[in-house]
C-alpha cells in the first residue's frame, strides 16, 4: 500500500526541481537518493562520465535501453544539439509513467520518446515503426544480461552504423561480464574502460564504451 519509491521520487521532483530545468531536476533527484532512499540511477559520478561522452559524440540520434525514472533520458537529452532525439525503452509502465512526468518537469518532452515493451520486442521495430535509420548513440542500462543478445539484435537489425558508440552502465557491479567479453573480443569494437562508483554508494562499478566499427 502506499506509494512506490518511485513515485515518492517524482514527488520530491515536484515539490523541489525547478520546472523546465533540466539541471535541478538531476541535483534533486541525486539530492534524494544520496539523503533518503537509494535508487538505480546512473547518478551524480557516472554521469559526469556519460555528460563527456554525449559532448565527444554528440549523438541526434540516442537510444537508451532502460529509462527507470528518467535521470539519464534528462542527462542526456539536455545536452542533445537542436533536432536531437532520445527514444528510451521501458518494459515497466508504472516507471514508464513515472518517468514521463519527471522527463516534462525537465521540459525535455519534445527531445525524448518513451518507448514501452520488452527492448527484444522494440528493437526490430525501431526502422519500420519509429523510422530511425540508424543511431548515432545506445546507452545500455536494461537487465544486464540483455546487453549482449540486445547488442547482437542492434547489429542484425542494422540499427548501428560504423562510428555507433555503445555505452553500458553497471559493467562491474551488478556486472556485465559476458557484455565486456563479447564487445573486447570482437574485432568489430573499439572499447575504452572508465572506472567509476555504484550510484550514490562507495563500491566499484564502471561504464564501457565501445565504437561499433562497421
Ligand atoms: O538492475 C539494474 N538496472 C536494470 C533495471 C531493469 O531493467 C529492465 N528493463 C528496462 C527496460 C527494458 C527493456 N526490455 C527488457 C528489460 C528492460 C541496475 C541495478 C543496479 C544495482 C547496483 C547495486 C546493487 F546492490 C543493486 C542494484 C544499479 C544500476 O545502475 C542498474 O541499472
Ligand atoms: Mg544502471
Amino acid at each position: 500500500s502506499g506509494l512506490s519509491k518511485e513515485e515518492r521520487i517524482l514527488d520530491w521532483v515536484k515539490q523541489h526541481a525547478v520546472v523546465g530545468d533540466p539541471q535541478s531536476v538531476l541535483d534533486t533527484i541525486d539530492q534524494y537518493c544520496y539523503q533518503k532512499e537509494w535508487a538505480m540511477n546512473v547518478g551524480d559520478v557516472k554521469g559526469l562520465i556519460v555528460d563527456k561522452v554525449i559532448e565527444e559524440v554528440k549523438p541526434k540520434i540516442l537510444l537508451e535501453l532502460g529509462t527507470y525514472c528518467g535521470y539519464s533520458a534528462v542527462r542526456m537529452a539536455r545536452l542533445l544539439p537542436p533536432g536531437g532525439h532520445l527514444f528510451s525503452i521501458e518494459c515497466n509502465e508504472s516507471f514508464a509513467a513515472i518517468a514521463q512526468q519527471v522527463i516534462e518537469v525537465a521540459g525535455l518532452q519534445d527531445k525524448i520518446s518513451i518507448l514501452k515493451g520488452p527492448s527484444q520486442e522494440i528493437i526490430p521495430q525501431l526502422k519500420k515503426k519509429y523510422e530511425i535509420n540508424t543511431v548515432d548513440m545506445v546507452f545500455l542500462d536494461h537487465w544486464k544480461s540483455c546487453y549482449v543478445p540486445d547488442t547482437k539484435l542492434l547489429e542484425e537489425s542494422g540499427v548501428l552504423r560504423k562510428g555507433s558508440v555503445l555505452l553500458a552502465d553497471n559493467v562491474i557491479c551488478p556486472g556485465a561480464p559476458d557484455f565486456l567479453e563479447y564487445v573486447r573480443n570482437s574485432q568489430r569494437y573499439e572499447c575504452t574502460n572508465y572506472p567509476a562508483t555504484v550510484e550514490y554508494m562507495h563500491m566499484n562499478d564502471a561504464l564501457e564504451k565501445a565504437v561499433f566499427l562497421g
